[in-house]
């Protein structure tokens, strides 16, 4: 399968992520892409760039072969009956990035042999530098290299089963806000043992990118990492010490497990 034009149907803070990405990556030029939402004028930036931005769902699907689907829980199943007039099985290939809607729930709306897929991205596909995880359960091969190669120029992806979306979510996308908590956290740390707070978060995003890098590249698990910092009775095991007994593993897993548990409300609302 080809892709000829993509639509992202909600131009929010993931859907112009995603665009943005798609841009600067050259997956596609800007004629190519079309983007909506109700407050238009919110796209300017989008269409100064020359992309498509309209307000017209149905008008964005038909030009399009690939649909991003980028709204929100709640509205999935309007904007779905909304397309589902225009959605045609021998065209146009289903992506969903939508929180807490199961492959199932989508099939349901649209009744019909679309191929369906769920990603989930995180905002680093702006830059290219998205973990997305797929899932799908009706489309041909082909159209699963298609998603997954447009997803790789992004990033990096995996197709993952359904079930395990919502692990993904809190992993992958919901990731990218804590790791920035703890950069700030360390910036902040940084200030008050002398740094401006420019190089302060400088030092700590750029340490941040190479740890996450060295891991990337050996595959060696962190705590093997970490024992190449740790100098016997030295400052880094002092520090990293008082860090466990004030909690800070502990509570990481517990804000991943709430923000999993959560999602659950948010399948209520689909
Ligand atoms: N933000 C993130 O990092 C991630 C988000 N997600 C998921 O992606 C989805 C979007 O999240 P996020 O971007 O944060 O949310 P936003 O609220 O920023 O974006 C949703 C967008 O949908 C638009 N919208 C609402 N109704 C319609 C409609 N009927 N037709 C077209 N556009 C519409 C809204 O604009 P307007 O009101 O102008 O119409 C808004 O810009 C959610 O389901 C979320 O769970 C998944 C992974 C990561
Ligand atoms: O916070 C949220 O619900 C969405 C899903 C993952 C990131 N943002």
């Amino acid at each position: 399968m080809e892709i000829s034009n993509i639509a992202i149907i909600g131009g929010g803070n993931l859907g112009k992520s995603i665009a943005n990405g798609l841009l600067n990556s050259e997956f596609l030029s800007a004629e190519n892409l079309y983007v909506t939402r109700r407050k238009l004028e919110k796209l300017n930036d989008l269409k100064e760039r020359g992309v498509n931005t309209t307000n017209d769902n149905v008008f964005a699907a038909q030009q399009a072969n690939l649909i991003i689907l980028a709204i929100k829980p709640f509205q999935i199943k309007d904007v779905l009956t909304e397309l589902n007039t225009v959605l045609d099985p021998k065209k146009h290939v289903l992506v969903s990035v939508v929180t807490g809607a199961s492959l199932e729930d989508m099939q349901s709306v649209v009744g019909k042999e679309i191929g369906l897929f769920r990603a989930m991205p995180n905002t680093a596909i702006a830059i290219s530098e998205s973990m997305t995880c797929i899932s799908t359960n009706n489309t041909s091969p082909e159209e699963q290299a298609t998603v997954v190669d447009l997803f790789s120029q992004l990033g990096k992806a995996v197709i993952i089963d359904d079930s395990l979306m919502a692990a993904a979510t809190v992993l992958g996308a919901c990731g990218i806000a804590y790791a920035m908590r703890f950069i700030r956290a360390a910036s902040q740390g940084g200030i008050e043992i002398g740094f401006g707070a420019e190089i302060s978060q400088l030092i700590a995003s750029q340490t941040v990118k190479g740890a996450a890098s060295l891991l990337l590249e050996s595959g060696l698990h962190p705590e093997q990492e970490i024992d190449k910092v740790t100098t016997p009775q030295g400052c880094t095991i002092a520090g990293l010490n008082e860090m466990e007994h004030q909690g800070f593993s502990s509570s990481l897993i517990k804000g991943v497990k709430t923000s999993f548990n959560k999602i659950s409300d948010i399948e209520e609302d689909v």
